[in-house]
């Protein structure tokens, strides 16, 4: 970003922390020291302030446990933490932390704020700037910067002292022995399972997959019959001048065959090699392109440098190793082709002397030629099966690749519900399991639980604590490792296929994000609705203004846009205006004007939305999502986080909006933000993958148990 105006000076080292995390795949170690130096110390003490040590004792190899890409495998809280860990631990002067407490619980929050943020904590006596919708923190802060539509107010105070708490990870794990590690700590790499294969499985598989049989048949029919013919008639042809030369045929198809078969073996472990350092190599070069940014920034370049440096050589070497295996492959049938063929020319003439025969020169020529094709072509015909697998081989890995974790049915023919499905919002969780693996602890644990239709249901609990997984169940996309039923309607909803079955519910999830197109694109990706309606869910959402015209694309104006910032922009003009302005103003507000949604902003739905981002910001993405879930109009409703990165009075304005449009649905609502979910009909508080209470707000809170702990603990005693 370029500063367009004014000056600037930076003295000292800055840490950032971005908004929504990016994370390699690799350990969770390797992300938070992130190329620097391990301080053994430093580092556990930084995991201990971002209360990530309760988590480790979780996860099957402590904090060498390995993140997917983008920690596709760890909760959202945990992404938050592990993130601020990495810039905790980069040692700046100066930090700038991008809304680091949305994603955490109010234990944690405080936790994180006692032990990193405050003067009590690591970085208290740096200069931190953190972004946050949360209010509650504000009087905790010596300085309280507003950005509205582009104007910055400061205003200097005395923060507020409360007393810290010796909540959440208060002891220290200590790290497992790296030798006591299984080796699936090292980075995932993606596993080379056609090599395990034998030939007769890759064929079976070729010839069974799909069109296969189709086009190659016919091909190694002629490729083989021609082959097969060349050869019969070049032997014919030898045969035919020196019989007894029959003998060096099984000899030219041993060495041929012992030749090739070596070679094969060579250049199959260079291979093998080639694609474990392929698949590190392009980690590295993913690294270099999506994290460029992290890597500059945390000033980390020359450690990745070097590793990329490293990989390349590696790869280059290889490449070498195996053309260099190649041309000796070459040299070496070359060598035996004229060996043999040598031999067969003495033998020739022998022959012809002690018969006494006279021998022309075109004759030696002509048997010589004969030779070279025959030898040419056994060689050939050797090498041929091994060329079919080698083709084939791809056909093997497109098929493993398709049939990694396959999914449930698309569509179950015998079980297809019917268009209005479901009847009702009413749903039931049976004795209900759910592990993300085979050798992984459960997720979710005996959960029981009914939820009648329209009932409007909080889900609150400690980050990590399973009610993601809670809404991924109810949307079956966690197929494997499950036990117990879930029911709507009464309906087991394993019976349907997740074709038929997913577009029935509506869903925010926790991290929305937006397609490379357009707005309208976005919203309607199916084409399934009118522009009306598209229009009618954006004013309702009050996001008609990102569509609207190309102000929201000067990026000072679109800093923390929101659904009030113009509300402010207008209170702000109304201050201003001379008292004749106000007096029309006034009137012209009381005017009734219809509003043609489709008339308000030509082609606004049009607007280019660039790819992950889209040019908005998290809290107006998360809008974006609500229209979406306003536009098809489901009986049940999942926001995870849906409002977490939006400001406390457009969360407010949000939750009325929801009251009113999904009065009938019935709606899980879950969310670290406890005003988010306190007019809910019903709480429910998780641990551990467990329910471990539920009841009415009032009921949760006279009960004084781990609710009433989570609404103690965020409201900093003010
Ligand atoms: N895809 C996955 N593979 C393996 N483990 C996972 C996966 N997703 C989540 N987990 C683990 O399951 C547990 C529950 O995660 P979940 O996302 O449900 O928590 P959560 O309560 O929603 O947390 P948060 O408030 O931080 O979002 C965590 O320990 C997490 O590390």
């Amino acid at each position: 970003m370029e500063m367009t105006g004014g000056t600037g000076r930076l003295v000292g080292k800055i840490a950032y922390l971005e908004q929504q995390p990016w994370i390699m795949n690799d350990t969770l170690r390797a992300n938070i020291l992130f190329g620097r130096e391990y301080d053994e110390k430093y580092y556990w003490e930084v995991l201990h302030a971002c209360a990530l040590t309760d988590d480790l004792e979780m996860w099957p190899n402590s904090d060498m446990t390995v993140i997917g890409e983008n920690g596709f495998n760890i909760s959202g809280g945990q992404r938050a933490r592990l993130a601020l860990a990495r810039t905790v631990y980069s040692r700046a002067d100066i930090y700038f932390l991008d809304d680091p407490l949305s994603a955490v619980d109010a234990i944690v929050k405080r936790h994180i704020l006692d032990n990193i943020i405050l003067s009590t904590g690591i970085l208290g006596n740096k200069l931190r700037f953190v972004t946050t919708n949360a209010d509650n923190i504000l009087p905790l802060c010596n300085q309280v910067v507003t950005i509205d539509n582009g104007y910055v107010s400061v205003r200097a105070q005395t923060p507020l002292v409360h007393k810290t708490i010796g909540t959440a990870s208060a002891q220290k794990t200590k790290p497992k022995s790296v030798d006591s590690m299984d080796e699936t700590l090292q980075p995932a790499l993606p596993t080379d399972e056609t090599q395990g294969t034998t030939a007769q499985q890759v064929y079976s598989n070729s010839f069974t997959a799909n069109n296969t049989i189709v086009y190659l048949v016919p091909r190694l029919f002629t490729y083989d019959c021609s082959q097969a013919a060349l050869v019969l008639l070049l032997a014919y042809r030898v045969l035919l001048l020196a019989p007894q030369l029959l003998i060096f045929i099984p000899v030219l198809v041993w060495t041929s065959r012992v030749a090739s078969t070596r070679i094969s073996q060579t250049t199959d472990a260079i291979a093998k090699l080639k694609r474990s350092s392929e698949s590190m190599y392009q980690r590295v070069q993913s690294l270099a392109n999506n994290g460029a940014q992290m890597i500059r920034l945390f000033g980390v370049e020359p450690f990745f440098t070097s590793q990329y440096i490293k990989c390349t050589e590696d790869e280059t070497r290889l490449e070498a190793l195996k053309s260099s295996s190649e041309d000796y492959a070459y040299i070496l049938q070359k060598l035996i082709g004229q060996a043999i063929k040598s031999v067969m020319s003495l033998l020739y003439i022998a022959k012809a002397k002690f018969s006494g025969v006279e021998l022309r020169s075109n004759d030696l020529a002509g048997f010589q030629e004969s030779t070279s094709l025959l030898i040419k072509h056994v060689n050939l015909t050797v090498k041929f099966p091994r060329v079919v697998l080698k083709a084939l081989d791809k056909v093997n890995e497109f098929r493993d690749f398709a049939e990694r974790d396959p999914e449930a049915p698309y569509v179950v023919d015998s079980c297809r519900p019917s268009a209005q499905w479901p009847p009702n919002g009413k749903i039931e969780f049976r004795n209900f399991s759910m592990k993300y693996g085979a050798d992984q602890g459960y997720a979710l644990k005996n959960i029981n639980l009914a939820i009648n239709s329209g009932e409007k249901i909080g889900i609150v609990g400690r980050t990590g604590a399973g009610k993601s997984s809670l809404a991924k169940v109810l949307f079956r996309l966690i197929h494997e490792h499950t036990s117990g039923s879930i029911l709507i309607a009464g309906q087991d909803i394993s019976e349907f296929g997740v074709g038929d079955y997913r577009p029935r519910l509506g869903m925010i999830p926790q991290e929305s994000s937006m397609f490379g197109g357009s707005i309208r694109r976005n919203l309607d990706p199916l084409n399934q609705f009118d522009i009306e309606e598209m229009w009618g869910s954006m004013i309702k959402c009050n996001m008609a203004k990102c569509a609207s015209s190309n102000r929201s694309s000067k990026v000072n104006r679109n800093i923390g846009y929101d659904i009030d910032s113009g509300e402010a922009l207008k209170k702000r003009q109304w201050q201003k205006a001379s008292w004749l302005k106000r007096v029309l103003l006034f009137i012209l507000k009381r005017v009734p004007r219809p509003v043609s949604p489709a008339k308000l902003v030509p082609h606004g739905l049009d607007k280019p939305v660039k790819e992950c981002f889209g040019g908005f910001s998290s809290g107006q993405q998360q809008l974006f999502g609500l229209c979406r879930v306003i536009m098809r109009k489901r009986k049940i409703i999942v926001l995870d986080e849906a409002t977490a990165n939006v400001d406390l009075e457009t969360d407010k304005s949000v939750q009325e909006l929801i009251r009113k449009e999904f009065k009938d649905c019935t709606v899980l609502t879950i969310a670290h933000r406890l005003e988010t979910i306190m007019k809910s009909d019903r709480i429910i508080v998780m641990d551990k993958g467990t329910i471990a209470e539920i009841g009415t707000p009032q009921e949760l809170l006279a009960k004084d148990g781990m609710f009433a702990q989570l609404v103690k603990t965020s409201d900093f005693g003010q």
